[in-house]
């Protein structure tokens, strides 16, 4: 797992070996542990550069032994060995230097990077610190605030800027190997003295108290609740204030709070899951790594509204050349200038030239006459998307791919309006396309493999976390979002506020809590799918008959402000006030609160008090027992799809690792138990009944998250 060579003569060359990313397991570090000692102890060596196989330098400890019983030599001796030795050290650094990666290489006297490589100490993003001596060596080497910046945020910086820090001493655009081993004949004999990071004081900033409550301040505020961003400051202090052993053991002290943390697990089961989606696989039988993609060089998209904009910007950054088409004159003024305008930025913020030559634009549907992909983006209206699947599929060449934006519409529908049902997909871009990660590939009943493989595949070319998903309404996202807002809209009826009803989710770690982000997205858009439901009765119909629709509970809350024009953010009213139309700041609105009382009364509805607990069972566990629908209907492939969509995708606080994963944490026994609870209250809400894959997990011993699928497997066997 670590090899010794001897290269020039004199230099030992150590090769980390445990492809893909070389991290630092057992064997591995038992490999390093005896190559460095006998390296040490050979007088033919000199010098040692240290360095990964397969042009990556090491991707930090093993994810996969966290949670397992660790075994072999611990990191920080092991890194001390190297540093104490008698021969400079080294490292080579090519592709990635992450966590314990750049721990080890800052443990060698010397760093020479690769110019493309990234260095990093993303410890944090697994819900750890960097303590292998990171936390405490990184500051000393860099200064407290540049050690601050990295460490809790993770951020992975590029050759040149880590040179710029001083992390390392030389980068290279030629042979990483070759310019280490000649580095380190050149150091060979030379003192060591000053190379020893751990013997360096750290640099005390003026105002370190102020530096350090300014540190934490914006950590609790960004962290929503996350403890290792804040564990991760406190090591820092620990470097600035206290010598370096007593540093080392502060550090030690907080990673074993961290280690065990429910936080750890359900962040580095994201960390698993992300890597997870992309093996998909459909019921049909295609699958990731059987089914060959087409090449897309050249992209439509049709209708440049919000979204549309989006995914051009999007297209075109990935270097496709973009068909714009949009038919009204206004908007596509409108649209010239806002996509120019985000194409800067995103080219300032990147430090490379604006691609605004890859987007052509054009009035003329028939302009996307030879383009090897159409994503369509117009208005979410059924009549409208069909004609235009008509319209494509007499003007595309053969072959080319139809794809569909919408949020929730019948992908099915939309392809049996074409000569070629299987060249038709969803993607399902989030607002805005250009920014959010996550992008769910929806497949239809007659989607051909390619056509799946295709879209996913440009996806992770646009820098997207791609989830396959079924044809549903809704698909996954929108479709466990129902009864997420449906239980906020009977908690207001109950006696909460949304005040009330957001603290608790924010709390919970959400961004945003319901009707907060109900406000942003706008309330006329949930108004209009629900009047495409035949849903919506205008007036102010009272009695409890006001409140059922199609045989169940229903609450017409959302409809009726809308009524009164208050669309949320963009009206400056809507379940808050805002300053002014557009306005950002949501202010409670006392008119909004009478409202509710005179609402109860209208409805003969008493308002009883209601705790924040019983608003996260009831949203979240609606939410999640919907999860499992999705799980049972096969529109999932498994648990890991639904919490990547809601990490990625709904501002599901990610160190809670994703519904799914929340709910076996809760413990599934008890989310059923609860669910059976709240359905006995409110029996004619249909989406509190548990659903019988729930019930199947539970009868059967409520397994780890990483076994369902076998339980989805047998269930889908049995049908
Ligand atoms: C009491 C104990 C004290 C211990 C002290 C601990 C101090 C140190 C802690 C750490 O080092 S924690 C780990 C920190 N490192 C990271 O967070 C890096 C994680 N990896 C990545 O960011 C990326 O993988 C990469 C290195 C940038 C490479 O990206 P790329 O896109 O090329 O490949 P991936 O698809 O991401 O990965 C390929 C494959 O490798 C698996 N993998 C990656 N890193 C690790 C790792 N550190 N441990 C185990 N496995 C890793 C990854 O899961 C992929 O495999 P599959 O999941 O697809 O099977």
């Amino acid at each position: 797992m670590a090899q010794l060579s001897i290269v020039s003569g004199s230099v030992g060359l150590i090769t980390l070996q445990n492809p893909p990313v070389n991290a630092l397991s057992a064997a591995v570090r038992q490999g390093i542990v005896d190559t460095v000692e006998k390296a040490l102890s050979d007088p033919k060596v000199k010098s040692v550069v240290i360095r990964g196989q397969n042009g990556v330098f090491c991707g930090g400890a093993d994810i996969k032994e966290f949670g397992t019983k660790m075994t072999g030599p611990h990191l920080i001796p092991m890194i001390h060995a190297i540093e104490a030795g008698n021969k400079p050290m080294v490292a080579a650094i090519e592709g990635s230097a992450l966590g314990g990666g750049l721990e080890l290489a800052l443990g060698c006297h010397y760093r020479v990077a690769h110019s493309k490589a990234r260095l990093g100490l993303p410890e944090v993003t697994l819900g750890l610190l960097p303590a292998a001596a990171g936390s405490q060596r990184l500051p000393r080497l860099i200064g407290v605030p540049a050690a601050l910046n990295l460490i809790t945020t993770g951020r992975h910086v590029t050759a040149a800027e880590a040179l710029q820090l001083g992390i390392v001493d030389q980068v290279t655009d030629h042979d990483t190997v070759d310019t280490a081993v000649k580095f380190a004949l050149n150091v060979a004999g030379q003192s060591l003295d000053a190379r020893r990071i751990s013997t360096f004081p750290c640099p005390r900033p003026a105002e370190l108290d102020a530096l350090f409550e300014d540190a934490m301040q914006k950590v609790r505020k960004s962290a929503r609740g996350a403890i290792a961003p804040v564990a991760c400051v406190q090591a820092v202090r620990a470097a600035a204030t206290l010598p370096y052993a007593e540093g080392l053991e502060r550090e030690r002290e907080l990673m074993a709070t961290l280690f065990n943390s429910g936080q750890a697990r359900a962040l580095q089961y994201c960390f698993f899951a992300q890597r997870a989606v992309g093996r998909w696989s459909t019921p049909s039988g295609a699958r990731w790594d059987t089914s060959k993609p087409v090449p897309v060089p050249k992209a439509a998209v049709i209708g440049l509204g919000t979204m549309g904009r989006g995914i051009a910007v999007a297209l075109a950054q990935t270097g496709l050349s973009v068909v714009a088409v949009e038919t009204q004159e206004k908007q596509m003024m409108e649209a010239k200038q806002a996509v120019s305008g985000m194409l800067e930025r995103g080219a300032k913020r990147r430090g490379v030239a604006p691609v605004s030559d890859k987007i052509s634009y054009s009035g003329n549907i028939r302009a996307v006459a030879d383009v090897d992909l159409v994503i369509e983006a117009v208005f979410e209206d059924m009549a409208v998307k069909e004609k235009l699947f008509q319209q494509l599929s007499a003007i595309c060449k053969p072959g080319a791919l139809l794809c569909t934006n919408t949020s929730a519409l019948d992908v099915d529908h939309l392809a049996s309006q074409t000569r070629n049902p299987e060249l038709v997909v969803g993607m399902h871009f989030f607002a805005p396309a250009h920014v959010m990660k996550l992008l769910e590939v929806v497949y239809g009943r007659r989607s051909s493999t390619q056509a799946v493989a295709t879209a996913m595949q440009l996806g992770k070319k646009m820098g997207k976390v791609s989830v396959a998903v079924g044809n549903c309404r809704g698909f996954v996202g929108n479709r466990m979002l129902k009864p997420y807002i449906e239980q906020a809209f009977y908690l207001l009826e109950e006696g909460a506020t949304p005040e009330l009803v957001d603290r608790a989710l924010e709390e919970f770690g959400f961004s945003m809590g319901v009707f907060r982000m109900s406000d942003l997205s706008g309330l006329d858009v949930g108004w209009r799918v629900r009047k495409g439901d035949g849903l919506v009765e205008p007036g102010l119909a009272s009695g409890p008959s006001a409140r059922v629709r199609q045989g169940r509970r229903y609450s017409p809350l959302g409809d009726l402000l809308c009524e009164q024009g208050r669309f949320g953010q963009k009206t400056g009213r809507g379940w808050y006030q805002y300053e002014k139309p557009g306005g950002r700041v949501a202010r409670s609105d006392p008119w909004l609160h009478s409202f509710l009382e005179g609402y109860r009364a209208r409805h003969g509805l008493v308002a009883r008090r209601i705790d924040h607990e019983e608003v996260l069972e009831r949203c979240l566990y609606a939410l999640i027992n919907e999860g499992f629908h999705i799980l049972e209907d096969g529109i999932a492939a498994g648990p890991e799809d639904i919490d990547v969509i809601y990490v990625f995708g709904y501002g599901w606080p990610r160190h809670r690792g994703g519904p799914m994963f929340y709910a076996g944490m809760v413990g599934l026994a008890k989310v059923l138990e609860r669910l059976e609870h709240y359905h006995q209250a409110h029996p004619d809400v249909p989406h509190l009944q548990p659903c019988s894959l729930l019930r199947r997990l539970v009868a059967s011993g409520s397994p780890p998250i990483h076994k369902w699928r076998e339980v989805i497997r047998k269930l889908h066997s049995h049908l």
